[in-house]
């Protein structure tokens, strides 16, 4: 487990991170959402030891990080999958890893497997592709075959099938008991990876959940209806719905299940060309959480039309 307590990084004027306190469960994947420069990377490197807090603690399994005197085998980290020698080979980059946290040379050879990189591992990291790094990252990273894993936009540049691979990956380490924090500023990617979500802005949290309720959050299921008669429509549905416009024919609909809007149209004879629910998305519950908040206000539409251009 991660323990992060008051935590706070001031860089000159710039308050990276700001009084964060959150706890990351072993046993899940846990999401680490933000906008960019919200502090995601300056958290985990404080995490890793990497940075020393302003104030407050961040604790693995009950210690600080450079308490532990081997410490791969406590925390694995990507933090940075171009910071490699290039002139390395992959499996080079791995042994110079484990010699230097007493772990046996065999191990390299598993964790080449497990992110299937046996046929190139024998290749210079500098004619790697962004998916070959990342894999070579993420066996660094289980070479002491820690129970803490950290990952630092592991999805960022992956093609489809990678990302897939990361989420299968991802799933595979919380149902063996590993504690898996992973920061993103993609939602879409988040709610298929994550069990939880720490979301923060501009340094400071600003929601730790669950996806459950995190969607839970929202306004409530909202309806979308198309007819040829939206007016009767919207008069059958009484005062009580708050609704939209989003075509001539359409509307959607807050306050009615879709069932209780076609029992409704069914009494007044209103004919309906379409009746469902809209899919509410965890990118709609980080926009609705935050807006409230007009400091993040600017960062969160920022960050969502970046994810959507990705
Ligand atoms: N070494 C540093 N010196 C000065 N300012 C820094 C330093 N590292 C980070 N910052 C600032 O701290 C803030 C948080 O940056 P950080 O990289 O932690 O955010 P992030 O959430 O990881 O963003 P991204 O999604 O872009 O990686 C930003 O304003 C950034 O400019």
């Amino acid at each position: 487990m991660i323990r992060v307590s008051g935590l706070t990084k001031v860089y000159g004027g710039v308050r990276a991170v700001d009084d964060l306190t959150f706890d990351v469960e072993s046993g899940k994947v846990t999401g680490f959402l933000g906008p960019n420069g919200a502090g995601k990377s300056t958290t985990m490197r404080m995490v890793l030891g990497l940075d020393r807090p302003t104030a407050g603690s961040a604790s693995v399994s009950g210690r600080r990080y450079t308490d532990f005197p081997a410490p791969l085998r406590e925390v694995g980290a990507l933090l940075d999958a171009g910071a490699m020698h290039p002139g390395r080979t992959g499996r080079g980059h791995l042994r110079i890893g484990a010699r230097s946290n007493g772990i046996p040379l065999a191990r390299v050879d598993e964790v080449i497997a497990q992110v299937g990189l046996e046929k190139a591992a024998t290749r210079r990291v500098k004619g790697y592709s962004l998916g070959m790094r990342q894999r070579l990252g993420i066996a660094a990273a289980l070479l002491g075959d820690p129970p803490v894993l950290l990952f630092d936009e592991p999805v960022n540049g992956l093609d489809l099938d990678g990302v897939r691979w990361i989420r299968t990956l991802f799933r595979g380490f919380a149902d063996e008991g590993r504690t898996v924090l992973v920061s993103s500023h993609l939602m879409s990617e988040m709610q298929l990876i994550a069990d939880r979500v720490v979301v923060i802005g501009r340094g400071r949290l600003i929601t730790d959940t669950d996806i459950a309720g995190m969607l839970g959050g929202l306004s409530g299921p909202r309806v979308r209806v198309r007819t040829p008669r939206p007016e009767d429509m919207a008069g059958a549905l009484g005062s009580e719905v708050t609704m939209t416009r989003p075509g001539p024919d359409e509307l959607e609909v807050a306050g009615l299940r879709a069932s209780e809007i076609g029992d409704l149209a069914h009494a007044h004879g209103i004919p309906l060309h379409h009746l469902a629910e809209v899919e509410q998305s965890l990118e709609d519950a980080y926009l609705s959480l935050t807006e409230g908040s007009v400091e993040h206000v600017g960062h969160v539409s920022d960050a969502v039309s970046d994810g959507a251009r990705r």
